[in-house]
């Protein structure tokens, strides 16, 4: 597991550390070490390195790690970009041999790695006058792709520590050696910014042991306990009855993929509820599925996928249904917004209804709720007034977290990174999947995997035979959902790697991604 703080949060750790009368500077000799253990590896054939210093302790970092490298026969330039630097750091520098430069050298075909070294957990929005300049020339030639290596020190420059902000330009890390504990920005969609993550613990991660992370990420091993898995005993109803509300006349092609993709994830049953002409694609393409006409109120389920590509003026009463009933519930696209006007009429939804926006949807969703719900709006969020979908991007953590705790519900906020947030607080970040996923029909196809799974889990609760893992940090019920949602996401990136074998990158069209799916809860259950 990894665990994830924000930038303000290490701060207040260091602090007392840093503050203390005898204290003398360890944990910044120490960061520059690692840093420099780092850079070694970047050198060979090319002996010269490139530090991008800037005015604060960040530079300091790399100013140390850089006299480090000196001492040690490696040429080292650096370019003060604010135009000053700690003084003791600077002075080790020179002293060691390292050479502070003018301005950007000409070229750059002498260096072994860039270090950008600019701003750290004390920054304040992005970069600006001689550094942004500085940055902006170096990512044009990063875009070019003749730039070295660049490896970030504690966070590529230009991201808010704190939230995962991009202030662009921001030069893309092949890596980050991080201080002390990883910060959010690695568990957001930050994190393809920041290459491969190194944590230099200082000493001192001890110190937040009693500190809540910001967000975590599991590994599948980790995860995999929570899915249940047949036994010998079991038939379809106790293996989970998935009710689907999915796809319209418009749109028959969501119900399509999600549909098949929940057959395909291994419930004992699939019932999907539609038109007569939608039931009867349904039946051509999915022929498992079992199709009705019936009101949802008289289907017994376990679970409800409902939302992806439906109406929700037609359908407004059966999504109502998946929201209100006792059985959990993915509530996707329609139903979000749905699903936000009932929030807002004073109800709870419960950690077992997820809700699974993008950025644009939450913004919908939020804005009901401060619209018609005043009051729970300032119970809850104060002065803080419902955010834009850029707001949303720019905070995903603190948003994600923020729905969840208002609506009672599981929210697994789509994005590069997902990101899925339990009404308790706690917040599970799933890595990205291929970029190729963008694409329309991948957010129906998640909905069938995770409705599939939910009904799953659910009949295993209903056989008192769940696997599930206690966790020791919180009511375990509240954070099931979450895990189960992070299975799916997980279970639908690997189906998509399956498509190009071999680590390829290509498209991945989500019908094809369908058919894969079989393969990735088997390689998922695997792991
Ligand atoms: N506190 C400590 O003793 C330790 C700090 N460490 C390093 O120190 C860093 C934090 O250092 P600082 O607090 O000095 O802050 P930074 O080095 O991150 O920022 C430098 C200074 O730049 C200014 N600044 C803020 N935003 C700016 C912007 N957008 N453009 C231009 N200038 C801006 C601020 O005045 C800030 O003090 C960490 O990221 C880490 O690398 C490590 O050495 C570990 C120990
Ligand atoms: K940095």
């Amino acid at each position: 597991m990894i665990s994830a703080y924000s930038g303000s949060t290490i701060r207040a750790i260091e602090e007392p550390v840093v503050s203390a009368p005898d204290y003398d500077g360890y944990l910044m000799q120490r960061a520059a070490l690692a840093l420099s253990s780092s850079l070694e590896n970047y050198l060979g054939a090319k002996n010269k390195v490139l530090l991008l210093a800037g005015k604060g302790n960040n530079g300091a970092d790399a100013l140390f790690a850089g006299a480090s490298l000196a001492q040690g026969g490696t040429a080292v330039d650096a370019l003060l970009t604010e135009g000053s630097a700690v003084e003791h750091a600077l002075d080790a520098f020179l002293e060691a041999g390292g050479e502070v430069l003018a301005g950007l050298p000409e070229s750059l075909d002498d260096y072994a790695v860039v270090v950008d070294a600019i701003l750290g957990t004390g920054s304040r929005g992005g970069l600006r006058n001689t550094s942004q300049q500085v940055v902006q020339s170096l990512r044009e030639i990063q875009l070019r792709g003749e730039l070295p290596a660049v490896v970030a020190c504690d966070l590529p420059s230009g991201i808010d520590a704190d939230s995962g902000e991009v202030f662009e330009p921001v030069l893309r890390a092949q890596r980050t050696v991080t201080f002390i504990a990883a910060k959010t920005p690695f568990l957001t969609s930050a994190e393809t910014l920041c290459g491969e993550m190194v944590v230099a613990d200082l000493g001192i991660s001890d110190l937040l042991r009693e500190t809540t992370a910001d967000a975590v990420r599991y590994c599948d091993a980790e995860l995999v306990g929570c899915l249940p898995q047949p036994g010998a005993f079991d038939h379809k109803y106790t293996r989970g009855v998935l009710g689907m509300i999915c796809g319209s006349e418009e749109y028959p092609g969501a119900a399509l993929m999600s549909t098949q993709a929940a057959v395909h994830t291994g419930p004992g049953m699939v019932r999907f509820v539609g038109t007569d002409r939608l039931n009867y694609q349904i039946q051509l393409n999915t022929p498992e599925a079992v199709c009705s006409q019936q009101k949802p109120e008289e289907l017994h389920v376990q679970a409800w996928a409902a939302g992806s590509g439906a109406n929700p003026e037609y359908r407004q009463q059966d999504l109502l249904h998946a929201i209100q009933a006792k059985e959990a519930a993915v509530l996707d696209a329609a139903a979000v917004e749905v699903a936000g006007r009932w929030v807002a009429m004073e109800a709870i939804l419960g950690s077992h209804k997820i809700l699974t926006p993008h950025a644009g949807e939450l913004e919908g969703f939020l804005q009901w709720i401060q619209v018609l719900d005043a009051q729970r709006w300032e119970e809850k969020m104060g002065e803080e007034k419902a955010p834009s979908r850029a707001d949303i991007e720019a905070h995903p953590v603190f948003w994600a977290r923020r729905a969840a705790v208002l609506s009672g519900a599981t929210v697994l906020l789509k994005g590069a990174t997902t990101l899925i947030a339990s009404p308790s607080g706690k917040v599970i970040s799933v890595a990205p999947g291929t970029p190729w996923l963008a694409t329309a029909g991948s957010g129906d196809t998640l909905c069938g995997i995770l409705g599939a799974l939910l009904a799953q889990y659910e009949a295993s609760l209903e056989q008192e035979n769940s696997t599930m893992p206690a966790s020791g940090e919180e009511k375990p019920e509240l954070e099931n959902y979450a895990r189960i949602a992070a299975c799916a996401v997980r279970i639908h990136h690997l189906a998509a790697d399956v498509v190009h074998q071999g680590g390829l990158q290509g498209p991945v069209p989500p019908s094809q991604v369908v058919r894969h799916i079989p393969q990735a809860v088997a390689t998922f259950l695997a792991s």
